[in-house]
């Protein structure tokens, strides 16, 4: 794994790169994504403190944190399980909880942001962290959807402010997006740059345009997917069988709407629609709507389209 990076010039050679040193990293929301990133920036040597709203939602998280890091050593240290069990237990040392998000950013380089896809809620929380964090601690959204802009002006440093953008399941998924405002300072943003390397990922650089590169080409493919079993043209089953063997996906649209989550993709699509009511791409779906006013969720909960394991 690599280490976290240490670069780090603050010299005023032209030819530096001015960035940030970033050790402690606070993630915010310890759901799907919360702990897939919680868990690769621990395991890449970061300090990392993980909040959520009570004891039994970071129990369950650092639960599934512990089966996903088995799944990763099975593979990595299949030849050498004594060194795998060190590596996990290392990475959980590194691992600390806290449900006072206020208090979790005393300390920290890094808040990277991964709550409930709703825009007041996600400022009323940047609100309150930046009058506790550091002056120098960056922030960062992990939003599928909203604006970055929109969410940092809840803060009073659109400087040190971006969007890090992760793919569901973190550990295996190699892309993170970085996203720039207009304000966003070359430094934070090659901070911002660095660490996404310092994690293992593969990182692109984006505008703070509507769902940045992915989400702009991939919901529209899902909400499609879900319109085409609305209009009676096929079912779900035959739809992801299509896209798998005819294209080559590794799941078919409906196994990743139930993967990243169906309440998810609804306020996405809430959002978008809301905004650019014209653009057919971003229209409400109504069957989305009825499975999650049903509580089908997707994995998570075990139903969604299909019925799933928990
Ligand atoms: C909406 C948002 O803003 C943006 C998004 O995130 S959009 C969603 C993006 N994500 C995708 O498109 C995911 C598409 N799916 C895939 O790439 C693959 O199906 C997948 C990598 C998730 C799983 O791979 P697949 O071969 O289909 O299934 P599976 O046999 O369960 O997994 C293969 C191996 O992957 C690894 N793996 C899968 N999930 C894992 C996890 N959460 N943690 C650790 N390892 C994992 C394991 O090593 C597993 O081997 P194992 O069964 O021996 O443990
Ligand atoms: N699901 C995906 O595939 C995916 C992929 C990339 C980005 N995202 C984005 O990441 C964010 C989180 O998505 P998720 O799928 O992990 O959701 P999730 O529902 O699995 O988890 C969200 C977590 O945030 C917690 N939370 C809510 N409000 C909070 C607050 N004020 N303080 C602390 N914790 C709070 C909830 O208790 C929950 O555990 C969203 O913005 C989503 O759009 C999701």
């Amino acid at each position: 794994m690599s280490q976290p990076f240490r670069i780090i010039s603050r010299s005023f050679s032209s030819s530096a790169v001015r960035q940030s040193v970033i050790k402690n990293v606070t993630i915010i929301g310890g759901g799907l994504m919360g702990a897939g990133i919680a868990q690769v920036a621990a395991s890449t040597g970061h300090n990392v403190v993980m909040v959520d709203q009570n004891d039994e939602i970071l129990s369950k998280s650092k639960a599934n944190i512990a089966k996903s890091l088995q799944r990763v050593v099975k593979k990595k240290f299949a030849e050498k399980p004594q060194e795998g069990e060190a590596f996990v237990s290392d990475v959980l040392n590194r691992l600390q909880t806290n449900t006072d998000a206020v208090d979790s950013v005393k300390n920290t380089d890094l808040v990277i942001e991964a709550i409930v896809e709703n825009l007041d809620v996600k400022k009323q929380l940047f609100a309150a962290l930046d009058k506790a964090a550091p002056q120098s601690a960056i922030f960062a959204s992990n939003t599928s959807s909203i604006p970055i802009k929109e969410i940092a002006v809840s803060t009073s440093r659109l400087d040190r402010f971006g969007g890090l953008h992760y793919f569901n399941p973190v550990p295996m998924m190699k892309l993170v997006e970085v996203i720039r405002i207009p304000e966003t300072s070359d430094e934070t943003f090659n901070s911002l740059l660095s660490f996404g390397k310092a994690m293992g990922k593969v990182t692109v650089n984006c505008k703070d345009t509507p769902g940045f590169i992915v989400n702009r080409l991939l919901v529209p493919y899902m909400m499609e997917a879900v319109r085409m079993v609305e209009r009676g043209e096929a079912t779900p089953q035959d739809i992801d069988t299509a896209m798998k063997l005819g294209a080559g996906y590794p799941m078919g649209p409906f196994e990743l709407t139930d993967y990243v989550g169906l309440d998810t993709c609804k306020f996405i699509m809430d959002g978008w629609s809301q905004k650019f009511p014209d653009n057919p791409l971003f229209a409400q779906s109504p069957l989305l709507n009825k499975y999650v006013a049903e509580g089908k969720l997707g994995n998570k909960v075990g139903e969604g389209f299909y019925k799933t394991k928990k």
